[in-house]
């Protein structure tokens, strides 16, 4: 099970759920592939009108935990207030904080990310912060009060994977007991499956699901690679080497003379 600030989970992929062709495609995929948690922005749901109530309705009847975002907010001033007015909106303290600090590669901010983060826990929120794969930064934001983890492995929405699979394993070693969650970037099921083969433990996607041929059969396939890099890495993964080793016997070489 996926513990996440106390609470439970069955599966160890969360969806965000923003850019689906509709909201019951949305639901589907969401159903199918048994996610446990669900991004949602409060810009979507302050959109007001019937749109911002049907998708809360919907988002509320799947039954999952919702894990609200600070997604759009560029300053420690605007994702704090993001925030404070999610826990009311939602109805939870759990908040999944992103200050973006450059447009074009949307990179998290991280000085910010961390003094917001700071400021967040000490009023009593379950911050998961999308950060880079940085070490210090993920100290910092440990210190700040961050029980969780969530580096990016590319770009949002490029679909690129894992770029850096050294940077993810070192911060898989330096912080064995903190939840990591890859938030960002996996673009295909064999991205999601070789992070989560580096022992990390769960994933956060939306574009590489939402922007699928078929949303619904993406969101399952994913589901599956989280299961089973995940029970890879529990199996124990043989290292690769580089001298070619028999997997047959060579002792006793037959006699062909
Ligand atoms: C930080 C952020 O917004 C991500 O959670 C994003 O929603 C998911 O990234 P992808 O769309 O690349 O999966």
């Amino acid at each position: 099970m996926l513990s996440l600030y106390g609470t439970q989970l069955p599966s160890r992929l969360l969806l965000g759920t923003a850019q689906y062709p509709s909201l019951a495609i949305l639901a589907d995929a969401v159903k199918a592939s048994a996610a446990s948690v669900a991004t949602v922005s409060l810009r979507r749901e302050a959109a007001g009108g019937r749109a911002g109530g049907q998708f809360w309705s919907l988002i509320r009847s799947l039954g999952i935990m919702v894990l609200p975002n600070t997604a759009g907010c560029h300053s420690v001033k605007e994702a704090v207030t993001t925030a404070r007015m999610a826990r009311e909106v939602f109805g939870t303290n759990w908040i999944k904080l992103e200050i973006i600090g450059n447009h074009d590669t949307l990179q998290p901010d991280v000085f910010g990310l961390v003094d917001a983060a700071r400021i967040l826990c000490e009023e009593g929120f379950a911050v998961f912060p999308y950060t880079t794969e940085d070490l210090i930064v993920a100290q910092r934001l440990i210190e700040a009060g961050c029980q969780v983890l969530m580096p990016w492995c590319a770009p949002i929405g490029s679909a690129k994977g894992p770029r850096n699979l050294d940077a993810l394993r070192s911060l898989r070693g330096h912080f064995p007991e903190i939840p990591l969650i890859v938030d960002a970037g996996l673009g295909r099921p064999s991205h999601a499956a070789a992070v989560m083969e580096l022992g990390f433990d769960a994933v956060l996607l939306n574009t590489a699901v939402a922007k699928a041929a078929d949303p619904t059969t993406m969101a399952v396939a994913f589901a599956k690679a989280v299961e089973a890099g995940r029970e890879a890495f529990l199996a124990g993964l043989l290292e690769p080497r580089d001298m070619a080793v028999p997997s047959t016997p060579v002792i006793g070489k037959g006699v062909f003379a």
